[in-house]
């Protein structure tokens, strides 16, 4: 995808690159806007009745929206391929259309467009208050609080954020491909003893793809995170629901596994060591953080989706996705070091593997 990129800008006249830069809030913006307002599902469930086309009369009168509105929505959309024009009045899903209504496009897009995009557009204004305090997503959003603040009194986006979370990750290899955690973890044990603490694990997801890879795993598997999740999390009788702020003291001691899916990255760097030194009295030999984080080289350009990821993590934490050299840097501040690190996918996802120094 990135060569073909390449390609595509080396043939870019300063016009087309023009359009590219001034229009990019456009897909987000209309994808989501035809969500909302049903355009896409009336198309689909009309392919669905095997109508050959949707009128767009049919979609004024059910969508409530104007005729010249859904000219320009439908244009727009038309040129991304998201659907199909077939005359003047009448438009047909493309095959992507239905993919625009899954679990993640409509949860995902809903929380990058209501909460993150604002938050892009703060950046400039907050980056020249020359304040780390002020973030890019307080001054969008008017709000003194973080994310996570803010969840607490949107259940729709904190549910949004959830399922994104949940789905985003689903196609590409995931960590137990590139960790043996039976051999590596999971050796000369009982049934009491801790194997695996998702810490900040969001609604358990990783807790779900630990026990279906590996239904025979002895140990206590325990999902963490905060009050106002943990009530959403997934109830199984293999997963120990734990309320913990990652801030405190670990309270599972000799745990096999502490996991930090996508944790870190929303922390700074005093944060993080921080966050790392609560777990110190926690650790006995056989105890290692496995920290699933992107890891992207020191001396070369991330692929466009971590850059962007990192941009995001900038606008809404003053964060960014971190360096090899950042992680060996902070870890070893934290009194811990660095074992091994695996990356799984195109993207610099991997699993830092620590030990206590
Ligand atoms: C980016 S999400 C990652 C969720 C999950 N690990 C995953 O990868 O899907 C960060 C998680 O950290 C949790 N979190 C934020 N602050 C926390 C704190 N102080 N203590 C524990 N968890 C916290 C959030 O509620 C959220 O579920």
């Amino acid at each position: 995808m990135s060569l073909a990129r390449r390609a595509a800008t080396a043939l870019e006249s300063p016009f087309d690159v023009f359009q590219r830069i001034i229009f990019t809030a456009l897909p987000i913006v209309a994808v989501r806007t035809c969500q909302e307002h049903n355009v896409l599902l009336h198309l689909v469930e009309d392919a669905r009745k095997n109508h050959p086309a949707t009128r767009i009369t049919d979609l004024v009168e059910k969508t409530g929206l104007s005729k010249s509105t859904l000219q320009t929505l439908l244009d727009y959309m038309g040129t991304l391929s998201f659907v199909i024009r077939l005359s003047l009045d009448e438009f047909k899903p493309s095959p992507l259309t239905e993919m625009l209504l899954s679990p993640l496009f409509i949860d995902g897009i809903r929380f990058y467009h209501d909460m993150v995009t604002h938050a892009f557009l703060g950046l400039n204004g907050a980056l020249s208050k020359r304040d780390d305090n002020i973030t890019a997503f307080g001054l969008a959003h008017n709000t003194p609080g973080g994310p996570y603040d803010w969840f607490e009194t949107d259940p729709v986006l904190k549910h949004a954020f959830e399922t994104y979370m949940k789905e985003e990750y689903k196609t590409l290899p995931g960590w137990l491909d590139a960790v043996d955690f039976p051999e590596g973890f999971a050796q000369d044990m009982t049934s009491d003893t801790p194997v695996f603490v998702d810490v900040g694990g969001g609604i358990g997801q990783q807790c779900g793809y630990l026990f279906d890879k590996y239904p025979d795993l002895k140990g206590r598997i325990i999902l963490q995170d905060l009050p106002s999740v943990i009530p959403d999390a997934i109830t199984s009788p293999r997963v120990e629901r734990m309320c913990y702020d990652y801030f405190t003291e670990q309270p599972v001691k000799g745990a096999r596994a502490n996991y930090f899916r996508q944790v870190l990255h929303n922390n700074n760097p005093d944060a993080c060591v921080r966050i790392l030194r609560s777990f110190l009295p926690a650790m006995d030999p056989s105890s290692v953080l496995l920290i699933h984080e992107k890891v992207l080289a020191d001396h070369e350009t991330p692929p466009e989706y971590t850059a962007g990821l990192s941009m995001t993590m900038l606008a809404m934490f003053n964060n960014h996705e971190r360096r090899e050299s950042e992680w060996r840097s902070f870890l070893d501040e934290a009194g811990f070091k660095v074992r091994a690190i695996k990356t799984f996918t195109d993207f610099g996802d991997s699993i830092i593997e620590a030990v206590k120094k």
